[in-house]
């Protein structure tokens, strides 16, 4: 095996030890200080002048953002964002504060997280009691591959990561039962948790916390983005200039890969050992754009095909424009790159995750032919809080139990359960080179559950058990996320439908859309329909016709898909701008470009079927050769 190029010493790492703290930097230790001291000084005014809607910004000292300048000329978009929009320089970009489609519920308006149910004197249900009444495990099956589940991880993580709470030195902090107080909002165990009996609580640090915004006006507790927000493929390219160095090769455009003799395919590139704190030492970690990367060996064979094919894409490119420096090279590449995942996302992906009607209703489909000339400088194109706490979470009750991988025929073999897959990445070396095709062949070969509140018990309740080393810990991901909601002060499930134009219940039985046995169960732990937690509400949905969410969670999607659209002035097929887009050739290229034909080119493979988020029982859905699978010419970005 060998680097690409020789094998560098990182200053940067990530520390796999902890499997809750994944949106780490820096940036967000001094923005988390100037925030808490901020909403102090909101907390003693709001109690003064008795009011919650304080005008007036942060003065500038205590205002951890500042001036974003932009070069008026740069035709390639930043690493972290900024610079997207030309009059909000900010705008979406890396370590940026979420926005909210409802103003937060903190217990004390502010900052509290949110327990108090709308009944006078009483509390919220604990969530691991929800989580184990409402999101208890069923089988089901469904006609969506497994292959759209995990594509659907790979996206989310190209939009959000909320920062966790670090010390000064830059380590996650973590909590203990004992603690309470501003850091930990720990979950107490059930008496009725009969899987977790020899735990008191599951420990949850906060979210770091944010100003309300980059202008720094005075307001409640809101959390940081630690990714850019756009469709940008930051998860392969890094968020910010130190990440975006430790990937490039510095060679004809080439991201840092690993060759191995005789095989066509590159590998993920080996972080030094001592980064790898809390594997074992003769365990090997990525570097990659983004730091959960390798958290499950599905979400690792993502990360590798999009490696592969940028630098398929560099090298043809390279043989094409021989005069090109490895600058550009890279720059035409990442951009072509990103392209081609917003093609996936728009024209493959969120039909079916939305159903046709809302798809078209939020304007979502790529055109056939021409540009799109509704590029609209007035959206603020920032993740909203609600769709990283809630609805971006919908493929958690989609996770099979066990899994399997699959070899060049398509047969499956060797099941394993999801904490298998967790923290994996020394297995993908350790058999040859072979099995990081058999997870991606596996991922097609096997459909995911369908979309009810189900977690599969791994995941509902022993989260993380045996995947960190010295810890035992066990976690409940339907907890974490209900608890998560709370943390941010999210209004409750019942608030969101009214949003999305649904009638808002004033019985639970005014829960139309969702199934009497789900709605017992929900009716079972929570006392009034307000009190019902986005994740755990959103979840119980029927599905909407045609699509794999249910209505509200399927609205509060369309809605940031739309935003990240319209609102991305680089969005591939954005016209309005010749200097930064495609020519209508480059662009008709790319629009005959596939999911399909992107593991034909990436993953050692013969034969796909015609839709392969789709399983074979869903209509038509026949297996085709690669061949038929149409590739894009790059002749046509020949400079002349
Ligand atoms: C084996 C697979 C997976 C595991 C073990 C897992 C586990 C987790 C955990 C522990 C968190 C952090 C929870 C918290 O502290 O708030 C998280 C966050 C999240 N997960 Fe998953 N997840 C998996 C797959 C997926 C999939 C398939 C999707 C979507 C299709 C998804 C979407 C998300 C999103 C959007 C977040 C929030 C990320 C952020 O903004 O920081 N996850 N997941
Ligand atoms: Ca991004």
């Amino acid at each position: 095996m060998k680097f690409l190029v020789k094998e560098i010493y990182f200053p940067r790492f990530y520390i796999i030890g902890d499997p809750l703290s994944f949106g780490r930097s820096k940036r967000s230790i001094d923005i988390h200080k100037k925030s808490i001291i901020q909403l102090e000084v909101v907390k003693k005014l709001s109690q003064k002048y008795g009011t919650r809607k304080l005008n007036g910004k942060v003065p500038k000292k205590f205002c951890p953002f500042e001036q974003v300048f932009c070069r008026s000329n740069a035709i390639y978009r930043s690493i972290d964002g900024s610079c997207n929009n030309l009059e909000h320089t900010w705008y979406g970009m890396t370590n940026s504060p979420y926005k909210r489609l409802l103003p937060p519920e903190y217990d004390d308006g502010l900052d509290a997280p949110k327990t108090k149910s709308v009944l006078e004197n009483q509390t919220l249900p604990n969530s691991r009691l929800i989580a184990l009444t409402t999101h208890e495990p069923n089988i089901t099956q469904s006609k969506i591959s497994n292959l759209f589940l995990f594509y659907g991880q790979t996206i989310d993580h190209d939009i959000t990561s909320i920062a966790s709470l670090l010390d000064h030195n830059g380590i996650p902090l973590t909590c203990n039962c004992d603690m309470s107080g501003p850091i930990c909002f720990n979950i107490e165990v059930p008496p009725q948790d009969i899987f977790n009996r020899d735990q008191t609580c599951f420990i949850f640090p906060r979210s770091s916390a944010s100003v309300v915004n980059f202008d720094c006006d005075l307001g409640h507790r809101e959390q940081l983005n630690t990714v850019s927000h756009f469709l940008d493929l930051s998860f392969l390219y890094g968020s910010d200039s130190e990440a975006e160095e430790e990937t490039r090769a510095r060679v004809r455009g080439f991201l840092l890969a690993v060759r191995i003799r005789g095989i066509k395919h590159d590998y993920l590139p080996f972080r030094n050992r001592p980064f790898c704190q809390g594997l074992r030492p003769t365990d090997r970690c990525f570097i990659t754009g983004d730091a959960r990367a390798e958290s499950n060996a599905f979400l690792t064979g993502f990360q590798t095909v999009f490696l592969r094919q940028h630098n398929l894409i560099a090298r043809k490119l390279s043989l094409i424009n021989p005069l090109w420096n490895d600058e550009k090279l890279y720059q035409e590449t990442r951009k072509i790159m990103i392209a081609l995942n917003q093609h996936i996302v728009y024209n493959q992906w969120l039909p079916i995750l939305l159903g046709k009607n809302i798809y078209e209703k939020y304007e979502l489909k790529p055109q056939r032919e021409g540009f799109f000339m509704s590029y609209d400088k007035t959206i603020e194109p920032y993740l909203y809080n609600e769709l990283a706490t809630a609805a971006l979470r919908f493929g958690h009750t989609l996770i099979k139990h066990q899994m399997s991988k699959a070899d060049r025929n398509m047969n499956q073999f060797e099941k394993s359960t999801t904490d298998e897959f967790l923290f994996t990445s020394r297995k993908f070396y350790r058999n040859g080179t072979e099995t990081q095709e058999d997870y991606m062949r596996g991922l097609l070969a096997e459909d995911c559950y369908s979309f009810t509140s189900a977690l599969n018990p791994s995941l509902n309740h022993q989260l993380f058990q045996g995947t960190v080393k010295g810890d035992t810990k066990r976690f409940s991901l339907g907890a974490l996320n209900i608890q998560r909601g709370r943390d941010h002060g999210l209004p409750g499930y019942n608030s969101y439908r009214a949003f999305c134009g649904l009638q808002r219940a004033k019985t639970f039985e005014e829960f139309i859309n969702i199934k009497p046995e789900i709605l017992a169960r929900i009716k079972a732990v929570y006392s009034h329909p307000d009190d019902v937690d986005l994740f755990t509400g959103g979840t119980s949905e029927i599905p909407v016709d045609g699509g794999v969410v249910g209505e509200t969670f399927a609205c509060l999607l369309a809605l940031q898909f739309k935003e990240l659209k319209f609102g991305d002035r680089f969005y591939y097929e954005n016209g309005k701008d010749s200097r930064i887009g495609f020519s209508i050739d480059q662009l008709n290229e790319i629009r005959k470009f596939t999911m399909e034909r992107l593991l034909c080119n990436t993953v050692s493979i013969d034969a796909l079927r015609e839709n392969s988020f789709l399983m074979p029982s869903a209509e038509n859905n026949k297996s085709k050769e690669c061949f038929e699978f149409p590739d894009l010419n790059l002749e046509k970005w020949k400079d002349v």
